[in-house]
């Protein structure tokens, strides 16, 4: 019987696999003409379903897809234009096309920020397949803050073990020991 958790729609049906060497792609929202266009030059890593109520998810779907690539490597090609950030207040400045909504990349400003030089991308609007895959479910506990049920959470949780993306109620493991260390860094040297 299919599962009836949906989780995200590039998960649910299997997971592409990361391809080696891959080179990276171009991202597209999905408005018909006009569309914003931004050229990724390289892998992305980090891959990860996203439950919080930040991050730009399909629609229908529980959770976001969200990786990161190093800033640099972060191009929009056409239609800038249609930008605008969707939080100003956020952390991660998502910035979206106004038109149809999709995030097109999430930026940090802050210099202090363990995360700073990262940009967060959603893989899946691009046609490349061998983006990096995803690896674990971030945030999940916060889907609940966009209206799942409490008592789904249990199904929820056993579809992602199912899937191979391990659920945390934050980042993963290794990401939030990265923010540690970076949090110890800073007090023992804020300058
Ligand atoms: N319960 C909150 C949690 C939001 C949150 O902290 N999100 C993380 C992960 S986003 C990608 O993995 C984060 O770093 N947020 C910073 C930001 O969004 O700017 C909620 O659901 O809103
Ligand atoms: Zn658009
Ligand atoms: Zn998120």
């Amino acid at each position: 019987m299919e599962n009836a958790v949906k989780i995200h729609p590039a998960v649910d049906n299997g997971i592409a696999p990361t391809k080696e060497g891959f080179a990276g792609g171009t991202l597209a929202c999905a408005c018909t003409a006009d569309a914003v266009t931004v050229a990724l030059n390289g892998q992305t890593a980090h891959n990860h379903v996203c439950g919080c109520t930040q991050c730009w998810k399909p629609d229908g779907a529980l959770f976001s897809q969200v990786a990161v690539i190093s800033r640099e490597n972060v191009n929009v090609t056409a239609n800038a234009d249609k930008l605008q950030v969707v939080n100003p207040n956020a952390t991660i400045k998502r910035h979206a096309c106004k038109d149809c909504g999709v995030h097109m990349y999430g930026r940090i400003d802050n210099t202090a920020h363990a995360f700073f030089g990262l940009d967060f991308v959603h893989t899946e609007r691009s046609t490349e397949t061998g983006w990096s895959a995803p690896t674990f479910a971030a945030f999940v506990s916060s889907i609940i803050e966009s209206g799942a049920r409490p008592e789904n959470m249990g199904a929820v949780r056993a579809r992602l073990v199912e899937l191979g993306l391990p659920p945390y109620d934050a980042l993963s493991p290794p990401l939030m020991d990265a923010l540690a260390t970076h949090a110890a860094k800073m007090a023992a040297a804020p300058n």
